[in-house]
């Protein structure tokens, strides 16, 4: 399969366009479509265009400079590859879905990637409000632009989930920001952390399933049950798996 075809969204409507400025091939995702008003919370199961059932859905969009690695964390999580190879910028906004099961509930994530240049800026402003849930994204070969917690705080919804991750763990030779940086910065936001690697698959599926956890977790909670420790949960999982250590 291409990387185009690869990297297209099943939920695009909308043919790849190539991008005009860059003169690179336009990663295949679709030109903007309005804002959807939010995603419904199904009393009853209700089922996904790829036959999937689920009881309960949520918006997630992966945000953050062009080339930190949004689309390859995306493949990777919903088919569990990794595009190598030359660097394709995304064009606009698109989607897949993944349904997930917490504790016995079917969470399906719609998954936004957005294109991280510059000049796709308005538009995915235009998409934060609907967020359920925001994963800004940087690169541990480079100093992060706090610019994204910050347009976080001013676009989204104030209760929105948002969790810092610092991508392409596995390229420590050429590292720049250390991980306590990271750490200091979430900590500085209020946001959980964890570092990730779209080419080896470290912590990948831990930071969505983290979201959904949190989501499924302040949408169906009882009336007496602890408040789901995010960070915890994350630190917690990290230590299971023993991928703690750089
Ligand atoms: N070593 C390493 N390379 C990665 C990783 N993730 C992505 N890359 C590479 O980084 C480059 C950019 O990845 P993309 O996923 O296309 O980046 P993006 O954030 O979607 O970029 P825009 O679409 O422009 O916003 C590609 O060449 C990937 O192969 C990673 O975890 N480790």
């Amino acid at each position: 399969m291409s990387r185009k075809k690869a990297a297209r969204g099943k939920g695009s409507s909308k043919s790849p366009k190539a991008s005009p400025s860059s003169g690179r091939t336009a990663k295949g995702l679709a030109a903007a479509a309005a804002p959807s008003s939010g995603l419904v919370y199904p009393s009853r199961q209700s089922i996904s265009n790829s036959g999937e059932f689920y009881d309960v859905a949520f918006k997630v969009m992966l945000v953050g400079d062009s080339g930190v690695g949004k689309t390859c964390m995306l493949v990777r999580f919903k088919d569990g590859a990794f595009l190598a190879g030359s660097f394709i910028s995304t064009v606009g906004i698109d989607f897949r879905n993944k349904v997930l099961t917490i504790d016995a509930v079917k969470v399906k994530l719609q998954i936004w990637d957005t294109a991280g240049q510059e000049r796709f800026r308005s538009v995915t402003h235009a998409y934060y409000r609907d967020a359920h849930g925001m994963i800004p994204k940087y690169v541990l070969l480079f100093f992060f632009q706090q610019v994204w917690l910050t347009e976080i705080h001013e676009y989204a919804q104030q209760d929105v989930v948002v969790m810092l991750l610092g991508n392409k763990a596995d390229s420590t030779h050429d590292r720049v920001v250390k991980r306590d940086e990271g750490e200091r910065l979430a900590k500085e936001f209020g946001v959980p952390f964890m570092e990730t690697s779209a080419k080896s698959g470290l912590n990948v599926e831990l930071a969505f399933t983290a979201v959904a956890r949190e989501l499924k977790h302040r949408t169906m909670k009882e009336p007496d049950e602890p408040k789901f420790q995010l960070q915890e949960y994350v630190d917690k999982e990290m230590r299971i798996a023993g991928c703690c250590q750089s």
